[in-house]
């Protein structure tokens, strides 16, 4: 088979600088992304792809939330907010991924499949919150929402602004794998795990029912690509290339850094939870399971990164 690689298109890089939630703004940074992609699979390459949620979830949810107030809606559960941005996300790649092959003439399939992903309900993070959700706020309007809501968490974001987090338990299995892998060996383009996933746990019955979080999708991307075997793994975000002191007058980018140097960079805490550490911990993750390659950049240097020429590559130095 063709070499398989996965594309992790983060849910902060597909939110427009003016961070309004339009759909349409939404779209045109999907089809960017969705071109750079289409030249992949034009060379030759087998390619999944799969998203993050962030921002769209908090959104979904903070909007359920005013209808509930204003209006007495009925509240939408933070799973099923989750569901819909996958549905949401999945449907906007899907279309700009068929509309791109088309327009090329290139004889390509898309699916995105639903997929829900089993956690732990006794997983630790589920009583510890860091995956920051929906938009950024200053200091000020955190401490306003929170005498307002004393049950919601907020942390600072990277130097970004404060957000709102929820619980993120790590994933353990991809509930509709033997699915995504058919398709991909059917030759489909396939869309899966948006979002992290639709988190489910298992009851005593062995059926699945829903769980109030937000897997993170680095981690449930590096899950399904062991899964399905895939030999690189290319995190698409906000930032060109990973820093060590981030934010500070010393930053300083990365470009290629072995397992060994990432790892140490780890343990300095050049990577905070809920933003870069994530994407780390995956990419080591992917790595020492198997995986040739990872590459982290910003969707407009995809095309040079693939060909070396930009981001952060973490490789295996000397068979490591
Ligand atoms: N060491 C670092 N190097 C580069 N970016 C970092 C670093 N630490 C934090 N960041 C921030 O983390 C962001 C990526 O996290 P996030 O926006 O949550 O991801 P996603 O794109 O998956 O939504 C970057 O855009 C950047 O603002
Ligand atoms: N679910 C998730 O990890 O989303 P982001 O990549 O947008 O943070």
């Amino acid at each position: 088979m063709k070499k398989l690689v996965i594309v992790a298109i983060g849910g902060n890089s597909l939110v427009r600088e003016n961070g309004r939630d339009s759909v349409q703004d939404q779209y045109e940074a999907v089809c960017e992304t969705a071109v750079n992609i289409a030249d992949m699979v034009a060379e030759g390459l087998n390619v999944v792809v799969t998203h993050g949620n962030g921002p769209q979830v908090g959104f979904g949810l903070r909007r359920s939330e005013i209808a509930n107030e204003v209006a007495g809606m009925p509240e939408v559960p933070l799973v099923n907010c989750g569901a819909e941005t996958q549905g949401g996300i999945g449907y906007q790649i899907q279309q700009a991924l068929i509309n791109e092959f088309a327009k090329r003439g290139m004889n390509k399939k898309v699916a995105t499949v639903i997929t829900q992903v089993e956690v732990n309900p006794d997983d630790p993070n589920f009583k510890n919150p860091t995956k920051p959700v929906g938009s950024f706020f200053t200091l000020e309007q955190a401490e306003e929402m929170k005498r307002e809501h004393p049950d919601w968490i907020f942390i600072e974001d990277s130097g970004r602004g404060y957000r709102r987090v929820v619980a993120s338990p790590k994933p353990i299995n991809i509930v509709e794998k033997d699915a995504i892998k058919t398709l991909i060996e059917a030759g489909f383009v396939v869309v899966a795990v948006g979002g992290g996933g639709i988190p489910v746990v298992k009851t005593e019955k062995s059926s699945y029912v829903g769980i109030d979080a937000v897997i993170d999708k680095d981690f449930a991307t590096s899950l399904l690509a062991e899964q399905v075997q895939a030999d690189t793994l290319i995190i698409t975000t906000g930032v060109s290339k990973v820093c060590i002191h981030f934010g500070q007058p010393n930053q300083q980018a990365l470009e290629n850094i072995s397992i060994e140097e990432t790892k140490q960079y780890v343990a300095e805490g050049h990577f905070p939870p809920g933003s870069m550490l994530p994407k780390i911990e995956a990419s080591l993750n992917f790595l020492e399971k198997g995986g040739s390659r990872v590459i982290i950049t910003n969707p407009e240097s995809l095309k040079d990164a693939i060909q070396e020429k930009a981001g952060t590559h973490i490789v295996k130095k000397n068979n490591s």
